[in-house]
């Protein structure tokens, strides 16, 4: 389907619009006709022929069919407007659609600014296209044909050298559109990198200042600025090269008609008055001819957004969002069968590796393990944000692949590592997890949480408004509120991803223990670098380059004196040191 098939899609709905539109248009070219016919006749009938008394009818028709003109234009101008607009909406209901579908492995290789760069950038250049760029192709035809006709009716000869400059026009169009369309590409590609510069540096303007890097910063944009300065001063030098010829070839029409005009007219094959009616036509012939080069400019910007948004459009999600319907709602028994995983883009490298183990109802399970082995990964592919390479995840003895994922999501609450809170108030931060909870609950989810009494001390409690991404709260409140959110869903399985590592013991302790009571039926993953976050799990399992290296209850664990005593060790050594340092500190302030 070429762009102007697939633009057609979002314009349809309103195809009645569009044809009356379009039939107003034509009506106003129509009347385009009218003034020049009537000049022709006021030189011809009322001051060559004496005939005075056609005078005021005519300029009352002339003033008639502007001011018909003037409304008709006005009403299909305000159509294709709307048109336009309703079309737009439709795309970007489709784009945000496709963009809310699709899956983690889109959002590692494809940054914001470019997303951000089709939905406002390229949808608008679609918008220009069909609400402006396309009835003016449409109107400049029209005009085209129509003063060639009305032309041809006055002098046949006349218009046909007249006619004999538009081939030179189509040419020079031609070579136009074939140089111009390479530069719209590339003006399209810098506008994506200038966006995605700033999007990233307004979202790390904390580490730009804390390494104070600003000057850096600017340097960086600057070029980036620059390049798509020069972008698209290389496109206006191919438009400024091939207008002044379009121009010409526009002008020299009037030469045309003066020169070979004025000797009809002394020959005496027309009238003055025909000569003037012609010159008024030309205006018909030569605009279209002028606009030839703005109007495929803008053609090219709009096929150059086109394969960007359909590039979108139609990418594909690895995971499909729908699979069988008729399954049971997830109880939360969870079983990985020999998985190994590699990253698509790394596939020397395995991220897991046969990692086995099973986690019935209602148990929880930790995940330790140093940094990079695999922690997060594994419980990614739970969520289906990831299908595992080899090997099957079961949930409650299913595939997890037969799950539609929507539905599977909704059976899983997700604490993640990287923190996210929306711009809004704390109280619709945490019913994120379910809008159509009580503000009861809210409170509860939170106090379980440990975070109520630092979002009630807060002057607008449980209304008080966080900034992007959270700002203006500790990393502990955030995670605290990103748990409570999770908990307000009430999950078959519930994950938490290093939840507690902003917290203080104390804290984490008491946050496990009001866990402990609210997940009674929910599967629990809890990841962490500290045991005493998995101490009491049913099963704890010790990643190592993504295989299970040790596995067992924190007793067994011990029992069997190796890494993960080791790491005890190392940890209750720190612990034991914390506390010496806290009595000492304590001692010497009582002293
Ligand atoms: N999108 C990705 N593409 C390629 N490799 C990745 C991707 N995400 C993670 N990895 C790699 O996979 C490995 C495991 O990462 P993962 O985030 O699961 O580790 P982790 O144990 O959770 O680490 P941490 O404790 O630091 O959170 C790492 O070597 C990492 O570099």
């Amino acid at each position: 389907m070429n762009n102007f098939s697939w633009a057609w899609t979002y314009v349809k709905p309103n195809w009645r619009g569009m044809l009356v539109a379009s039939l107003l248009l034509l009506v106003n070219s129509g009347l385009f006709l009218v003034n020049p016919y009537l000049i022709g006749l006021i030189v011809d009938q009322v001051i060559y022929a004496n005939q005075g008394q056609l005078l005021i009818p005519i300029i009352l028709t002339m003033v008639a069919a502007a001011l018909i003109r003037t409304v008709v234009r006005y009403t299909y101008q305000m159509m294709f407007e709307q048109i336009s607009q309703n079309s737009l909406f439709r795309l970007r209901q489709d784009l945000y659609h496709k963009v809310s579908e699709l899956d983690f492995e889109y959002f590692n290789h494809t940054r914001v600014g470019d997303i951000m760069a089709r939905m406002t950038g390229d949808t608008d250049a679609i918008r220009h296209f069909i609400g402006w760029v396309s009835y003016n192709i449409v109107e400049s035809v029209v005009w085209f044909v129509c003063a060639i006709i009305a032309m041809g009716a006055i002098n046949i000869p006349l218009t046909i050298a007249l006619v004999a400059v538009t081939p030179l026009i189509f040419i020079f169009a031609r070579r136009l559109v074939k140089e111009s369309s390479a530069k719209f590409f590339d003006i399209r590609e810098s506008f994506s990198r200038l966006n995605s510069m700033v999007e990233e540096n307004i979202g790390g303007n904390r580490v730009v200042k804390a390494f104070a890097q600003e000057a850096f910063e600017v340097e960086k944009f600057d070029l980036h600025n620059d390049d798509f300065k020069q972008k698209n001063l290389a496109s206006a030098d191919v438009t400024r090269r091939f207008m002044p010829w379009l121009e010409g070839f526009a002008g020299s029409l009037s030469v045309i008609t003066l020169v070979l005009g004025g000797y009809l007219v002394i020959r005496g094959s027309i009238s003055i008055g025909d000569l003037v009616a012609f010159n008024s036509y030309l205006w018909m012939l030569n605009n279209p001819m002028r606009m030839s080069g703005w109007l495929l400019n803008d053609v090219q910007r709009f096929q150059a957004a086109c394969i960007k948004i359909r590039d979108l459009l139609t990418t594909q999600s690895r995971i499909p969002v729908s699979a069988h319907e008729d399954i049971p709602a997830v109880k939360g028994q969870v079983e990985f069968k020999d998985v190994s995983f590699k990253f698509a883009d790394d596939p020397n490298f395995a991220v897991l590796n046969n990692v086995s183990f099973k986690a019935e109802v209602g148990q929880t399970i930790g995940i330790i393990g140093e940094t990079g082995s695999g922690k997060s990964t594994l419980v990614n592919l739970i969520g289906r944000f990831y299908d595992a390479t080899e090997g099957e995840v079961l949930i409650d003895g299913h595939n997890i692949k037969e799950y539609p994922v929507r539905f599977l999501r909704n059976h899983i609450s997700m604490v993640m590592q990287d923190v996210f809170l929306f711009s809004n108030t704390i109280s619709d931060n945490i019913a994120f997890g379910d809008p159509y909870t009580s503000q009861e609950n809210i409170k509860r989810m939170a106090a379980v949480a440990d975070a109520d009494a630092f979002i009630s001390r807060m002057p607008d409690g449980y209304g008080t408004i966080v900034g992007e991404r959270g700002v203006g709260l500790s990393g502990g409140q955030k995670q605290r509120i990103s748990l409570a959110r999770a908990l307000t869903k009430v999950p078959s399985i519930l994950i938490l991803d290093d939840t507690t590592s902003a917290v203080d013991m104390e804290t984490e302790a008491k946050i496990q223990q009001g866990l402990s009571e609210v997940t009674e039926l929910t599967t629990t993953f809890i990841i962490a670098h500290r045991i005493s976050s998995v101490r009491e799990a049913d099963l704890i399992l010790m990643l190592d380059k993504g295989s299970i290296v040790e596995r067992g209850t924190h007793s067994q664990l011990i029992a069997q004196r190796g890494r993960y005593y080791r790491l005890y060790q190392k940890q209750l050594g720190m612990e034991i040191a914390e506390d010496e340092v806290v009595s000492t500190l304590t001692e010497t302030t009582s002293s």
